[in-house]
């Protein structure tokens, strides 16, 4: 059995189906990228595969585990915007990630200093040390993301769940991103799913890069079927030309620079 296996998943909200028959199997280290036209269900597969919502029908299972009905250590995640906590130093931030994995969600005494120390390394990991008693507003956008991916990593999650992170980022950062990212993968063996609107990104870090699309399509209602896993590309060696799908679906390319 796969690492992450996901067996004819369904998901409905208000009756109205937004995924169906999502099926996919997932190898430990392997990096997912996921795309697809906006509101087609893309998060709300992130937060099935957290735990944090389960499905109408079918199963989701990590490590030959039973189905998780509530989020655990062993699944991180990083959304676009930024959720540091603001009013905590970085060092804070870090700490109280690891706090609040704890079931008491607190630490006291030698396990607070343990975790200062933990903490630092972290931040020497993610290259935040030299700012780690100021505060998130004095930091720039690609210093709050690995702040935020730094605590993602606290619990030492054996999933990475990234929605857009680095959709608020510009290009330059963006790119320091991508190689920050690519080292702690090879660091950490961990399996990653990322959402991406940024085809050339997904191909770029994705082994493989899934596109969720619908396949019944209802001219009368077309809120009334939902998405499933359209393509499942090998993007190891460089990929396919990512033009094809681009043709296939305008609606995923980038937006030309200087649109407002
Ligand atoms: N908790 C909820 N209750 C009701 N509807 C929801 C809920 N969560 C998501 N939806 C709806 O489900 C659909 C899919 O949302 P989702 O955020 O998963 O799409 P997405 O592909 O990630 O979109 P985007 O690319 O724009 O972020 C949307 O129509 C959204 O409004």
């Amino acid at each position: 059995m796969s690492f992450v296996s996901v067996r004819d998943v369904w998901q409905a909200y208000d009756g109205r189906s937004i995924l169906e028959r999502v099926n996919v199997e997932v190898e430990e280290g392997e990096f997912i990228s996921i795309v697809g036209a906006s509101g087609c269900g893309k998060s709300t597969f992130l937060r099935m595969l957290l735990a944090e919502e389960v499905p109408v029908r079918g199963a989701i299972s990590i490590d030959g585990g039973a189905p998780a009905v509530e989020p655990g250590r062993e699944r991180g995640v990083v959304f676009q915007r930024y959720s540091v906590f603001p009013h905590m130093t970085v060092r804070e931030n870090i700490i109280a990630a690891e706090g609040f994995a704890k079931p008491s969600g607190w630490l006291f005494g030698s396990a607070r200093k343990a975790a200062r120390n933990r903490a630092d390394a972290m931040l020497v990991r993610i290259g935040l040390n030299h700012v780690a008693d100021q505060y998130p507003a004095s930091l720039s956008g690609g210093m709050q993301q690995r702040l935020a991916i730094g605590q993602a990593l606290t619990a030492k999650p054996r999933v990475l769940l990234l929605d857009e992170p680095f959709g608020a980022l510009d290009p330059g950062t963006r790119l320091q991103m991508h190689d920050f990212l690519t080292e702690l993968r090879a660091e950490t063996g961990m399996t990653v799913f990322m959402v991406t609107h940024d085809l050339a990104e997904g191909f770029k870090l994705g082994d493989r890069v899934l596109v969720f699309d619908k396949v019944r399509w209802d001219p009368m209602d077309p809120g009334l079927h939902g998405a499933t896993i359209t393509y499942d590309f090998d993007a190891r060696d460089g990929g396919v030309p990512f033009q094809h799908i681009l043709d296939r679906y305008p609606s995923l390319a980038p937006e030309p620079v200087g649109k407002a």
